[in-house]
C-alpha cells in the first residue's frame, strides 16, 4: 500500500493583462498573493497583506508536454503497475481546465493530458507481449446533476430514471438550487441508486475504524458503458466522440465553456503468468476529470439555461469543497499529509475542536461520490489548479489557491489491485483433472500389462526414446501388429506418435535424396548425350509455337530437340489449360486474348505451380493488392517495357516454331534416307548371297552398290542439315527461355514498384480500360478529399509517426455522422468502417500492405 498525499500543481493561463498581485517565489513551488488594501480600515489594522500558498509545482508558462510529464506521466505509470490513478483539473471558468485535460483536439501539438495518457498507456500495453491486457474506456458527464454516458450507443439521458441515475442529493429538490440539500424531488428526482448505498453514504471519520471505510469503497457507476478498446486509435476515437457531445455554451468569459463535469476513465485489466506459476491479475483505472469551472454569474452575464447550469456547477463545486474540507480536517487530525498545510492557509484546517468525528459528505453530490477514491481512497491522485491570473479575477484566483491548498493536505492509500484469476484457475484444474482421469482410465483398461517404459509419466531418456522408435518402426513396417504394442500411459502414447512421425520424416528425406540423386544422374546423362540421338527416337512435342520435331539419326545417342526446360530448373513447358489466369469477358484483356498467342497457357507466370518453380529462380514476391494475373497482362500489353519484351519473346518463339518445322521435315527426309539405305542394304545382301553361289558380280548387284553409296551420301548430307537445324533449334530455344526470363524478371521488378503506389485492381483496370474510378485497396471509391486526406496522412506520419493514432482517430471522427444529443452516437456499421479504415491506414503507412 502506498500512502501518499495528493499532489497539487498550479497552472496559470497565459494572459496579456497579467497580475501584479501574484508572484511565484524563488523555490518555484510557492505563490505569493498580495491582498488589496482596504482603504476604509485605516492605516493600522489587522488585515492580512498577502497570502502564501505552497504546491508541488507551479507551471506558469508550461507547454502541454511539460504539464503532462510533470503532472500525469507518473500517475499513468502507477496505473500500468496496478494502482488506481486520478488526474483532475479545478479552477474558475476560462482558466484552462479543458485545455489542460483535453487540449486542442484539432492540434496534435496542443493535445492535452487525456490523449497523451492514452498514448502512454497503449505504448506500454503493446510492449507487454507476455501479458494479456484488456483496456476499457468510459466517459461520464455530470450535467445539472444528471449523469450521461457519452459512450453509449445511443446518447440517452440515463438519469433520472435510467441506469445511471441515482439520487445523491438525498431528497433534493433537484432544480431548485436551494434544494440541493433539501428534501423531496420537484421534477426529476432520480430514484435509481448507483453503487451500494452504504458505500456511498456519508462517513464519519476520525475514529480508527473509519479509516478503512475510506479505502474499501469502489466508486463504480452502475450501468456506465465500458467499451473495450484495442488500440490507441480506438480509445482516442471514443474520447473525441465523447468530447464532441459534451455540454458547452458561450458566456462572457469563455466562448466554449464546459457546462458539466466530465470524467473519462481507462480501465486496465492485466493477466500475467503461466500454468505452473499461476496467473496474476491486475485491475486498475485512470480517471481523468475535467471539472466545470466555478463562475460568478455577474461576470459571465449568465442568464436562462446558462444561469441554471452555473448554479448547478457552483453548487456541486461547493459540495466538493465541503468534502475536501472535511477530509483535510481528518487528515490534519491524524498528523496531516507530511506537513503539507498551505503556508497561507487561513484557518480552514482542523482546529483541536475539529478533531474527532467528522462527517465527510461524499453522498451529497454525484461528483463527490465518483471522486471518493480520488480524494481519500485507493488512488494515486494529482490535482491541477488552473488559475487566470488577472487582477479582475483576484477573488476567483484566491478561491482556487485555497481549495488547491486544502486538497494538498489530503492523503490517499493506493494499493496494487491484484487478484488471482478464478476463471483461469478453474480452467487449469479442469485440464489437470481431465488428464488424470484419462491416465487412470488407461491404466484400468490395460491393467496387468506392466511395461517399464510404457507406464512412465515423466520425460523419457534418449535411450528410452530410441527403444520406442524401434517399436514404432516395427509397427510401421507391419512387423508388430497393433495389438502387440503396449500402451500403458498417455505419456508413452504421445512419445510413440512422436517417433512414428520421426520415422515418417526420415523415410521422406531418404526418398527425396534418392529422387534428387536420380535426377542429377539423368541430367548428367542428358548433358553427355549432347546432340546425337538414335534415329526414330521419339521427341517430346510442345504445343502451339513450342512444337518439337522428331529426329531420327542413324548413329549417336538419343536426344530430344524440343526438350522440356525442366531439367534446367526452369519450366516453360505447357501448363494445363485450367491453370490459365481467368479473365472476365468485360476486361480489355478478354478481347486481346484470342488474337495474341502471348496469352499462352504455357507461361502461367502467376499460377501457383509455375510460380513455385519461378519464385526461387526469380525471387518473385507475392505482394501487392492486385492479383498478379491481371498485373502481368497489363505489363505485357500496356506497359512499353513489357510490350517490347513480349514482342521479342513472340518473335523468337515464331522463329523457334519455323526452325522446328524445318527440322521435322529434315528428320522425315533423314528417316526416308535411312529406310532407303536399309532397303538397298537388304537387297544388296540378298544379291551378294546369290552372287556368292554363282561366283560372279552382276550388274544388278553393282547398281545396288552404287545406289547404296548414293543413298549414304544423301543420308550424310541430310544428317548434316538435321544436325545444323538441331543446333539452331537449341540456340533458339535458349533465346526463347532467355526472353521469358527477361520478361518475368522485368515484370517482377515492375510489379512491387507499381503496387507500392497502392494501386487497386479497379485502378489497374481503370488504367487498362480508361475507367475513371479511383478506388482504395478495400475497393472503396475515394473522392478527391479522401485522396487528399490519404496523402495528408502520409505526410503527417513522416513528420511524427507517434501522431498517427491521433490523426487517424480525428479523421475517423470527422467521417462519423454528426453527433447530437438524442441521436445515435455511433452505429455498429460506422464503427466497423472506422476500425477497418484505421487498420488499413496503419498497415499502409507502415508498409504492411
Ligand atoms: N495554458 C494555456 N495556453 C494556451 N491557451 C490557453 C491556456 N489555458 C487556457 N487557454 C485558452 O483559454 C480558453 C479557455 O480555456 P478552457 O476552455 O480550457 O477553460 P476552462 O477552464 O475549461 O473553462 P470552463 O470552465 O468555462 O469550461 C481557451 O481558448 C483555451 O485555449
Amino acid at each position: 500500500m502506498v500512502r501518499s498525499a495528493v499532489q497539487v500543481y498550479l497552472r496559470t493561463r497565459p494572459t496579456s493583462a497579467g497580475s501584479s498581485s501574484l508572484t511565484v517565489q524563488p523555490d518555484g513551488k510557492t505563490v505569493k498573493m498580495e491582498l488589496p488594501k482596504n482603504a476604509e480600515a485605516g492605516l493600522i489594522n489587522n488585515q492580512l497583506e498577502h497570502l502564501l500558498f505552497k504546491y508541488d509545482g507551479i507551471l506558469p508558462k508550461a507547454s502541454q508536454e511539460t504539464v503532462y510529464s510533470t503532472c500525469a506521466q507518473d500517475v499513468v505509470e502507477h496505473v500500468l503497475r496496478g494502482y488506481n490513478g486520478t488526474v483532475f483539473a479545478y479552477g474558475q471558468t476560462g482558466a484552462g481546465k479543458t485545455y489542460t485535460m483535453s487540449g486542442d483536439t484539432q492540434s496534435y501539438q496542443q493535445r492535452g493530458i487525456v490523449p497523451r495518457a492514452i498514448h502512454q498507456m497503449f505504448r506500454s500495453v503493446e510492449e507487454r507481449v507476455d501479458q494479456e491486457v484488456v483496456v476499457r474506456a468510459s466517459y461520464l458527464e455530470i450535467y445539472n446533476e444528471v449523469m450521461y454516458d457519452l459512450l453509449a450507443d445511443h446518447f440517452d439521458t440515463l438519469a433520472p430514471s435510467g441506469a445511471l441515475g441515482y439520487d445523491t442529493f438525498s431528497g433534493a429538490k433537484d432544480y431548485d438550487m436551494g434544494g440541493l440539500g433539501g428534501t423531496g424531488s420537484k421534477k426529476k428526482g432520480g430514484k435509481k441508486k448507483f453503487g451500494d448505498d452504504d458505500a456511498y453514504g456519508g462517513h464519519f471519520l476520525g475514529s480508527s475504524h473509519k479509516k478503512d471505510t475510506l479505502h474499501v469503497v469502489d466508486t463504480e457507476v452502475k450501468g456506465l458503458v465500458k467499451r473495450v478498446v484495442h488500440t490507441e486509435e480506438e480509445a482516442l476515437a471514443l474520447f473525441f466522440a465523447g468530447e464532441s457531445i459534451r455540454s458547452t455554451s458561450k458566456h462572457a468569459l469563455n466562448s466554449n465553456s464546459s457546462r458539466s463535469h466530465c470524467i473519462f476513465t481507462l480501465y486496465l485489466e492485466t493477466k500475467q503468468g503461466s500454468d505452473s506459476l499461476g496467473m496474476r491479475g491486475l485491475q486498475s483505472k485512470l480517471t481523468c476529470v475535467d471539472l466545470a469551472g466555478s463562475e460568478r454569474t455577474k461576470k459571465t452575464h449568465a442568464s436562462g439555461q446558462t444561469l441554471k447550469e452555473a448554479m448547478f456547477i457552483n453548487k456541486s463545486l461547493s459540495f466538493l469543497e465541503q468534502t475536501v474540507n472535511a477530509l483535510s480536517k481528518v487528515s490534519n487530525s491524524r498528523g496531516g499529509a507530511g506537513g503539507r498545510r498551505g503556508l497561507g492557509d487561513d484557518g480552514a484546517s482542523a482546529s483541536a475542536s475539529d478533531q474527532g468525528a467528522a462527517f465527510v459528505p461524499f453522498r451529497q453530490s454525484k461528483l463527490t461520490s465518483v471522486l471518493k477514491d480520488a480524494l481519500g481512497g485507493n488512488c494515486k491522485t494529482v490535482m491541477i489548479g488552473n488559475i487566470w491570473p488577472e487582477d479582475r479575477h483576484l477573488e476567483e484566483t484566491i478561491s482556487t489557491l485555497r481549495f488547491a491548498s486544502r486538497v494538498r493536505q489530503l492523503t490517499t492509500n493506493a494499493v496494487v489491485n491484484e487478484r488471482r484469476d478464478p476463471e483461469f484457475l478453474v480452467k487449469k484444474y479442469e485440464r489437470q483433472v481431465a488428464n488424470l482421469k484419462q491416465e487412470l482410465a488407461m491404466r484400468d483398461a490395460l491393467n496387468g500389462t506392466s511395461n517399464r517404459i510404457s507406464s512412465r509419466y515423466d520425460a523419457f531418456s534418449d535411450a528410452e526414446k530410441q527403444e520406442i522408435r524401434r517399436i514404432a518402426k516395427k509397427f510401421l513396417t507391419g512387423e508388430t501388429p497393433i495389438e502387440d504394442v503396449s500402451l500403458h500411459s498417455l505419456n508413452y502414447i504421445r512419445e510413440l506418435f512422436n517417433q512414428c512421425k520421426n520415422c515418417a520424416d526420415d523415410e521422406r528425406t531418404e526418398v527425396e535424396a534418392k529422387h534428387q540423386g536420380a535426377l542429377r544422374d539423368l541430367e548428367a546423362r542428358l548433358k553427355s548425350a549432347g546432340v546425337g540421338g538414335a534415329a526414330g527416337q521419339a521427341e517430346e512435342e510442345d504445343h502451339g509455337a513450342d512444337q518439337g520435331a522428331s529426329v531420327g539419326e542413324g548413329e549417336g545417342a538419343a536426344a530430344a530437340v524440343g526438350e522440356s526446360d525442366k531439367p534446367s530448373g526452369f519450366h516453360v513447358g505447357n501448363a494445363p489449360s485450367d491453370a490459365k489466369p481467368e479473365r472476365s469477358a468485360g476486361t480489355p484483356m478478354a478481347s486481346m486474348e484470342n488474337q495474341d498467342d502471348l496469352a499462352e497457357p504455357a507461361l502461367d507466370p502467376l499460377g501457383a505451380g509455375v510460380q513455385a518453380d519461378l519464385s526461387p529462380a526469380l525471387g518473385l514476391a507475392a505482394t501487392g493488392s492486385v492479383d498478379k494475373s491481371t498485373a502481368f497482362d497489363l505489363f505485357k500489353y500496356e506497359i512499353e517495357e513489357g510490350r517490347n519484351l513480349a514482342t521479342v519473346l513472340k518473335e523468337r518463339k515464331k522463329r523457334l516454331g519455323d526452325l522446328r518445322h524445318n527440322l521435322r521435315d529434315q528428320t522425315v527426309e533423314l528417316n526416308g534416307c535411312k529406310e532407303e539405305i536399309d532397303a538397298l542394304a537388304h537387297s544388296l545382301e540378298s544379291r551378294e548371297a546369290e552372287d556368292a553361289e554363282e561366283g560372279v558380280v552382276d550388274d544388278e548387284r553393282y547398281k545396288y552398290m552404287q545406289s547404296l553409296k548414293a543413298a549414304k551420301r544423301k543420308y550424310r548430307e541430310v544428317y548434316q542439315k538435321v544436325r545444323d537445324s538441331k543446333l539452331q533449334v537449341q540456340t533458339c530455344s535458349r533465346d526463347v527461355v532467355a526472353a521469358k526470363v527477361d520478361l518475368y524478371k522485368r515484370f517482377n521488378d515492375w510489379y512491387p514498384r507499381t503496387m507500392s503506389n497502392v494501386m487497386s485492381r479497379d485502378e489497374l483496370l481503370a488504367k487498362m480500360g480508361g475507367m475513371s474510378v479511383k478506388a482504395d485497396e478495400d475497393g472503396e471509391l475515394l473522392d478527391a478529399s479522401e485522396q487528399f486526406d490519404k496523402v495528408e496522412m502520409q505526410r503527417i506520419i513522416l513528420e511524427d509517426p507517434d501522431s498517427l493514432a491521433f490523426h487517424t482517430a480525428k479523421k475517423s471522427l470527422k467521417k462519423m455522422t454528426p453527433l447530437a444529443k438524442g441521436k445515435t452516437l455511433r452505429g455498429e456499421k460506422a464503427k466497423a468502417t472506422m476500425t477497418r479504415r484505421m487498420e488499413r491506414d496503419l498497415a499502409l503507412n507502415f508498409g504492411l500492405k
